[in-house]
């Protein structure tokens, strides 16, 4: 499913968090969203996700206003939020229970998609143990679970590697991957750290509310003549805060 963001700018009272953003996703893959903290990254999926409503611009889900369709936009969007919304004291499948409930699934309906989903998580032996018991990877994992119930098109998910070690980092960025080869997602996966990402992503750049640069990662690198895609990033944005002439 395609994304087009078209223009959107976004300001909390005075504060400008997006200006005048512009660009679209590849579908069925990995779109690495990456910039430093506070370029804007949460803010995009809010809106994304309608948490926040547009204040100017429009965002395209396979050509479809999110403005005009808010509702039809939200059955193709699954989102995990930075901040983990478990309830700690309910089992795995009770979380995802309760979601389904509130996505309004039959009872059948939910038990049915609640198996598919802990299975393809890889979650089956542990669906009745306390969330609280399980490590950081596997909570994420839970909430992809949640997430995809409801069976969307795309999933966003707002720097879902915060607070893993290295091993469950990679991991969850490995396993997310999987998840868009199986099923043709289109992933929106934000980050500021850059060995998330890979050479034959896709990756927009945000730096202060504003892009500073998309495509290609290895492209990135390139034209921007640097080694890495992190050195690449800081030469980026600094020409774009470079006055023109
Ligand atoms: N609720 C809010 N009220 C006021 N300003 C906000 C609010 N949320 C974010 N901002 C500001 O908007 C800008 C963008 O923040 P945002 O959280 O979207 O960035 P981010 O790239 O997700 O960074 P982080 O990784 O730190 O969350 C920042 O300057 C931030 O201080």
């Amino acid at each position: 499913m395609t994304i087009a963001v078209q223009q959107v700018s976004f300001a909390y009272g005075e504060r400008e968090a997006l200006k005048q953003v512009e660009f679209s996703c590849q579908p069925g893959c990995l779109n690495a969203l990456l910039g430093p903290n506070g370029a804007g990254k949460s803010t995009l999926v809010a809106l994304l996700s309608r948490l926040y409503a547009l204040q100017q611009g429009d965002i395209l889900l396979d050509g479809l206003s999110i403005r005009q369709h808010p509702r039809a936009a939200l059955r193709q969007l699954g989102v995990v939020f930075q901040q983990s919304t478990l309830d700690l004291d309910l089992s795995v499948r009770q979380n995802l229970a309760y979601h389904a409930a509130l996505h309004g699934l039959s009872r059948r309906e939910a038990r049915q998609r609640i198996d598919a989903e802990l299975a393809r998580q890889q979650l089956g032996e542990r669906q009745h143990e306390r969330v609280r018991a399980l490590n950081g990877g596997h909570r994420r994992r839970v909430e992809i679970a949640r997430a995809l119930l409801h069976q969307p098109r795309i999933l966003l998910l707002d720097e879902a590697s915060v607070g893993l070690d290295q091993a469950s980092r990679r991991a969850l960025n490995q396993h997310v991957r999987a998840l868009c080869d199986e099923q043709q997602l289109t992933v929106i996966w934000t980050t500021h750290l850059l060995d998330e990402i890979l050479p034959s992503d896709a990756v927009v750049m945000l730096n202060r509310g504003r892009v500073v640069a998309q495509g290609l990662a290895q492209e990135l690198t390139n034209s921007a003549e640097q080694e890495s895609l992190s050195d690449a990033f800081d030469r980026l944005s600094r020409s774009a805060e470079e006055p023109s002439l």
